[in-house]
């Protein structure tokens, strides 16, 4: 697909041409529908979960070349197939919504670092109850990353095992979900084999090579973030090896 002859857009502003470019609809290849309904239904499932209430959070997906995304300030869960813009890989809007009040999500360019700096084909972002909290753990905090070790879904992160420790960087959240694009950037630069990036006080992005990756490994750390509060709570440090772990205590 060509962005240029899909729509018309000024490249150089993102403005959309005057009148609205048509929705997204049959006229469309199957593959932008596939990636409309793959935002569309894992929002309301997610919203099922309490990870993208009260319009927070939402799912961005990559095509090839082609980036689908939702509005900003919308509730996610109840998004229609015509309010998805469509981006490129830059970043570009090349189609956008009928609805000329609608804007962007505000996660874009986080989304998009998930594309370019890790050549993802999804990316998440809850504002799960988990995720916050983990953020707060008292070891998380003076770390400024998220660790655990020796739990069975860590096996579900790529390149992670069992006995293995899971390191997730936390950033500080900021005013604007914009304004985290750099410490997100700066983070994934540092943290070369995290599987997501967690924001203090406000939630977690999470990628993978496509939607199927990123929802399973949201779906591991989210599991992972709960148990580690509630191991915090029962006095069990989630982050050392156990003293019954032969494996890890045998001497080499
Ligand atoms: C409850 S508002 C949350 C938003 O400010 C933001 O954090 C968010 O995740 C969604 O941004 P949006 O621009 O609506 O896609
Ligand atoms: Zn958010």
């Amino acid at each position: 697909m060509n962005g240029q002859s899909l729509d018309g857009v000024d490249h150089r502003t993102h403005r959309a041409p005057s009148p609205p470019e048509r929705p997204l609809d049959e006229a469309y290849e199957r593959g932008h529908e596939d990636a409309v309904s793959v935002i569309t239904g894992l929002c309301r499932e997610m919203y099922r979960h309490g990870w993208v209430t009260g319009t927070g959070g939402g799912i961005s997906v990559r095509q090839g070349d082609t980036v689908y995304m939702a509005p900003s300030g919308v509730q996610k869960e109840r998004l229609r197939r015509e309010d998805i813009f469509v981006l490129d890989r830059s970043g570009a809007v090349r189609h956008r919504p009928p609805n000329t009040a609608l804007r962007v999500s505000q996660c874009c360019p986080l989304f998009m670092h998930a594309f370019q700096m890790r050549n993802a084909g999804a990316c998440i972002h809850t504002h799960s109850q988990a995720a916050v909290l983990a953020t707060l753990l008292p070891p998380t905090v003076a770390a400024g990353e998220f660790r655990m070790t020796h739990q069975e879904m860590i096996k579900g992160v790529p390149q992670h095992g069992y006995h293995d420790t899971l390191v997730v960087p936390v950033i500080d959240n900021t005013a604007q979900e914009e304004q985290l694009a750099a410490s997100m950037a700066a983070a994934m630069r540092a943290y070369t084999r995290a599987p997501a990036v967690l924001v203090r006080r406000h939630g977690l992005y999470v990628w993978g090579r496509d939607y199927v990756q990123a929802k399973t490994v949201n779906e591991c750390l989210d599991y992972l973030f709960e148990v580690a509060c509630r191991m915090h709570a029962m006095g069990i440090d989630h982050t050392q090896v156990p003293p019954d772990c032969a494996e890890c205590r045998q001497p080499k």
